[in-house]
């Protein structure tokens, strides 16, 4: 089929207290984030004992994976690999090659465009393959699938299951939420044909869909996570100022969304499930957050199908008239002058 192996590359995180500091400094390594930011993030990682969950959540998806490809007879080992924590994807792709592998799929475990989310995974797959040198495996990377059906239904329920738990009173109010970038950022997001802003464009067209999946008519899309100096402006408004403006408004119940996550890593626990709502307990607001995809046996079939579609010409199903971008070779970006990184403002 003319690919030996999945590599999983995802974002990584530590898995000790001392792993957090040299973690948050590989994180924030050349951007323009305040030392104070870092320090007040570290405590929430040290609040969890130094672990974040998303190492143990990536290897349990895998697991699920590597089962479905089994079960689908695709023959594929999975390697797991990480941008910024160990495992770190440059020392997974040198075992890799060590076994032989010659030419392999990587899967991204975010389903948007943008620089975080799409650019800075090639920029991964590029230097991995730069530190093996020589005999790198060729790396062919999967595309977005922010409105893929699996991922798009497998959101809805979770949605579906959070109105459940707050007893599907009338007036609920669901607030989908993906991690803040700056504006300019946004502004760079895409193939520059595109227009820009492909990365809130393509948050704001999922959650349409789920919320059209699900049946709510009454939806918000708000960002979580926000760093960087306050003088930079970044996609507004924030989860917890949202809530506010809602408890003005007289919502008395909210199901917040992680949409922007596949997993519940440590920034959808610290910022929803503890600030978020805390602050919907202070406004005496009913407060259900929903799951996230990656437990959802739909998500395995997902990534499957993403890998079909270039082993076994699986149709390439799409709910939106979006572009499906993303799916490059050793780490070109996606169009000439895509998600450029933005520039930098001085510390
Ligand atoms: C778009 C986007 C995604 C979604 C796409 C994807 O999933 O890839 C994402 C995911 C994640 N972000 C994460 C954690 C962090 N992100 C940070 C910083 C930043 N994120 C940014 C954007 C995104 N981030 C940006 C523009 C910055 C500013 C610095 C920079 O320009 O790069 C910082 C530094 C401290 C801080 O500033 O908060 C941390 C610790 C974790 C892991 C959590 C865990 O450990 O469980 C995950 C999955
Ligand atoms: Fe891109």
């Amino acid at each position: 089929m003319g690919y030996d192996a999945l590599l999983w590359l995802s974002f990584g995180g530590p898995e000790g207290p001392d792993e957090v500091l040299p973690f948050l400094e590989n994180v924030t390594r050349g951007r323009g984030v305040p030392r104070e930011r870092l320090l007040e993030v570290a405590e929430h990682y040290q609040h969890f004992g130094g672990v974040s969950p998303i190492n143990r959540l990536n290897r349990a998806a895998i697991a699920a994976v590597e089962k479905q490809l089994v079960a689908e007879g695709l023959e594929l080992p999975v390697h797991f690999g990480n941008r910024n924590w160990r495992p770190m994807v440059e020392d997974t792709l040198a075992t890799m090659k060590g076994e032989g592998v010659r030419r392999a799929l990587v899967f991204p475990t975010s389903a948007y465009g943008g620089y975080s989310a799409c650019r800075q995974y090639d920029e991964d797959i590029e230097r991995a393959r730069a530190a093996v040198g020589a005999g790198a495996p060729e790396l062919v990377k999967l595309r977005q699938f922010f409105d893929h059906p699996l991922f798009v239904s497998a959101v809805a329920d979770a949605v579906r299951a959070a109105h459940a738990e707050l007893g599907d009173r009338p007036g609920i109010r669901t607030v989908f939420t993906a991690h803040s970038i700056p504006e300019s950022a946004d502004l760079a997001a895409g193939p520059p044909a595109e227009g820009g802003r492909l990365y809130s464009r393509q948050i704001a067209e999922a959650a349409r869909l789920v919320a059209a999946e699900a049946g709510i008519a009454e939806y918000d899309v708000v960002w979580q996570s926000r760093s960087g100096p306050p003088q930079v402006r970044w996609l507004e408004p924030d989860i917890v100022d949202h809530l506010d403006a809602l408890h003005e408004q007289g919502v008395a119940a909210v199901v917040v969304s992680p949409i922007g996550f596949v997993s519940d890593h440590l920034e959808v626990i610290w910022d929803l499930d503890n600030e978020a709502a805390e602050r919907a307990g202070e406004h005496g607001m009913a407060f259900a957050r929903a799951a996230t995809p990656d437990a959802d046996p739909r998500f395995a079939e997902l990534v499957v199908e993403l890998i079909r579609e270039h082993v076994a010409d699986a149709p390439v199903r799409a709910l939106s008239a979006f572009p499906a971008a993303g799916c490059t070779v050793n780490g070109a970006p996606c169009a000439a002058g895509c998600c450029e990184p933005a520039k930098r403002p001085a510390r």
